[in-house]
């Protein structure tokens, strides 16, 4: 349900609680699994966010989108994270649901928007209109439905298509806690492999035990931030022709060519 225009104010107006304050840059999943490999925000971010913050254009706001296959497990991850709780029932999401959490990030305000949205084909159409804008997209399969890991390549493209800017990319296997960890093993290769192919961090997690779930949202929110503040950057030092940290942004923003192919849903 989309949250009414006062609830969304008053939550972005509202202080970060103390696990949405970031001050160390998050953990990737595996530092093998990430093509973010960077341990610290760059120099230049936090030497802006420390000083006078005269380079930080106004409310920081990132959008992050959650797709994937019907049931792969996105409300219940977006749940766990915005309200900590886990229902076993499986309800459909109609359209798209919105939520809003608040970080401070090196003591800076941060919004972070979340779309979750539905994997339902019949609500595909409503869905896809809110994949404009993102700054980063999640693309979420369940870990005991390979068949869900087969089509996030098509889901990616989906929302790549409608993206100009190249968001950050996760690849996120949810209900980690129905595998035996052989059976865990073997997903995880395959998962890897293709989250390397679409330059995309992976992630396992478990919405029902909580597994992971913390940490993932930090590390979307902290990479979200990196690149708006980067962007920020650019943008007013085009306008004063000063110089900056372009390096870490093109790291961030890996080129928009990528090695995969998708051919319908035999992606793998
Ligand atoms: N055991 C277990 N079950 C989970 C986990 N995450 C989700 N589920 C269950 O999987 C089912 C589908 O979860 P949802 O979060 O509603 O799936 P969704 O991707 O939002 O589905 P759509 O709205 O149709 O796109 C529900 O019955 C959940 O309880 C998990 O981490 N572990």
């Amino acid at each position: 349900m989309l949250q009414s225009r006062s609830v969304v104010l008053k939550m972005m107006q509202s202080k970060a609680c103390n696990d949405h304050c970031i001050d160390d840059f998050p953990k990737p999943f595996s530092h093998c699994f990430t093509p973010h490999k960077q341990n610290d925000f760059s120099f230049t971010v936090r030497e802006i966010c420390s000083s006078t913050g005269k380079f930080l254009n106004g409310l920081k706001i990132s959008k992050v989108i959650f797709l994937g296959d019907v049931a792969a497990g996105k409300t219940s991850l977006v749940n766990r994270f915005c309200h900590k709780v886990f229902n076993c029932n499986y309800k459909a999401t109609i359209g798209v649901d919105f939520e809003v959490e608040r970080f401070d990030i090196l003591k800076v305000p941060f919004n972070l928007q979340i779309w979750d949205t539905a994997g339902q084909e019949r609500f595909k159409c409503i869905a896809s209109s809110y994949y404009r804008g993102a700054h980063v997209i999640a693309v979420v399969f369940d870990l005991s439905n390979i068949y869900s890991l087969s089509n996030c390549a098509k889901w990616l493209e989906e929302a790549l298509a409608c993206n100009t800017l190249r968001p950050v990319i996760f690849l996120i296997g949810t209900k980690r806690d129905l595998l035996s960890s052989s059976a865990y093993k073997h997903v995880e290769k395959r998962a890897t492999q293709l989250a390397q192919e679409l330059g995309a961090e992976y992630w396992a997690v478990s919405s029902r035990t909580g597994d992971g779930v913390n940490e993932l949202f930090l590390r979307i929110a902290a990479l979200a931030f990196e690149v708006s503040i980067l962007r920020d950057i650019h943008t007013t030092s085009n306008k004063l022709s000063i110089g900056t940290d372009l390096v870490t942004l093109k790291t961030l923003n890996p080129p928009k060519k990528s090695k995969f192919k998708c051919n319908g849903s035999n992606c793998m």
